[in-house]
Formats: C-alpha cells, sequence, structure tokens
C-alpha cells in the first residue's frame, strides 16, 4: 500500500477562549464553519494531509482551551509541537494583549525550534477591528496638549466670531432703528 505521507508535524493553536481557535481548525480541515462557541475542554486535534514541494506532510493540529484553568493540561502539549499557531481576535483588544504571556509561555515550554505564526482571526469584522483605534488613541493621547491648544484656540476664534455677529446685527439693527425714527 502506498505511503499515505512522508512526515508528521504536530502544531499547536493558542489564544484566548473565544478568538476562534476551533472555528479556524474546523474550516480547514472540514471546510465547515460552525458559528457557536462551545469552549474546548482541554484539548482535541484534527489530521489533514498537505502537498508541500512534493513532499506528503501529515499535521496533527491540536486544538487548546483558550481558557486559564485549562492551562497546567494545555502547557503539556507545548513540548511536542514543531509549529505554534498564535491566535488574536481582532475585535478584542485584550485578545492581543495576551499574546505576549502566549509567547512567553512558549519560550518556557516549547522547543527552541519551534515555528511561530500570528493570524488575526474575525477579519470579516474589518470595521469592528481595535488596532487601528487603539494606534489612533495612542498618538491622540501623545499629542493631547497639541490638541487641546487647537481645540482651545478654535473655541476662542468661534467665540469671538460669534461676538463680532452679534455685533455686527447689533449695529445693523440699530442703524435700522435709526433710519426708522
Ligand atoms: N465574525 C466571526 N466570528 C468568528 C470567526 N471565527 C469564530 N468566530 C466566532 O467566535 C466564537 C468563538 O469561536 P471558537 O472557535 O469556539 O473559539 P475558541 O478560540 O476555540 O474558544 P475556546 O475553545 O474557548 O478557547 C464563536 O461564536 C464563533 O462564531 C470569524 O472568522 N468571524
Amino acid at each position: 500500500m502506498a505511503k499515505q505521507y512522508d512526515v508528521l508535524f504536530r502544531l499547536l493553536m493558542l489564544g484566548d477562549s473565544g478568538v476562534g481557535k476551533t472555528c479556524m481548525l474546523r474550516r480547514f480541515t472540514e471546510s465547515e464553519f460552525d458559528p457557536s462557541h462551545i469552549s474546548t475542554i482541554g484539548v482535541d486535534f484534527k489530521m489533514k494531509t498537505l502537498e508541500i514541494d512534493g513532499v506528503k506532510v501529515r499535521v496533527q493540529i491540536w486544538d487548546t482551551a483558550g481558557q486559564e484553568r485549562y492551562q497546567t493540561i494545555t502547557k503539556q502539549y507545548y513540548r511536542r509541537a514543531q509549529g505554534i499557531i498564535f491566535v488574536y481576535d481582532i475585535t478584542n483588544r485584550p485578545s492581543f494583549q495576551h499574546l505576549a504571556k502566549w509567547a512567553s509561555d512558549v519560550d518556557e515550554f516549547a522547543p527552541n525550534m519551534v515555528q511561530r505564526i500570528l493570524v488575526g482571526n474575525k477579519s470579516d469584522e474589518e470595521l469592528r477591528r481595535q488596532s487601528f483605534t487603539r494606534a489612533a488613541e495612542l498618538v491622540l493621547q501623545a499629542h493631547k496638549r497639541d490638541v487641546d491648544n487647537l481645540l482651545g484656540s478654535l473655541d476662542d476664534y468661534l467665540e469671538k466670531v460669534g461676538l463680532d455677529d452679534e455685533k455686527d446685527r447689533q449695529d445693523v439693527d440699530d442703524g435700522q432703528r435709526t433710519c426708522a425714527c
């Protein structure tokens, strides 16, 4: 019987609960998308064979629970992984911030040679993406004094223009009153 694959690699998906790891894996292995969120308990895995540069690569992809309480279990799988897929949700800023923690756990528990890749999931929710808003918030914070000054002088200007308008209107009214007499 022909060999079904040449090499077997283990990949591990990591990221906060709800970022969409299970959905992503099902989409990849079964071409299906089930929108329900049933939190993974501990770990689960799916297999798929790929042909890369003429090599039949069987990937065993471990889907881990993002919930904190399973981390003692999931960490036991790190050392056997050859690749890590970090996943965050582009609409959820904490899921991006927590990547630093996921990455430091990988540094601690996974082999040195482990390959890493980062995926920002839920790209269909582009309008709710948080990173660009956050970047704009940070720039605004950094330039807060200039912006306040600018807005302050704009207010002064508008107030002055308003007063001038008021004064002009008053002059016209006074003029009309004079004429009417
Ligand atoms: N809009 C959108 N929602 C998604 C996408 N992928 C997953 N979701 C939703 O995100 C929620 C969580 O998905 P899961 O795959 O269960 O999340 P998980 O990361 O495996 O969560 P844990 O098992 O708790 O670690 C579900 O309600 C999905 O419908 C996506 O690409 N776009």
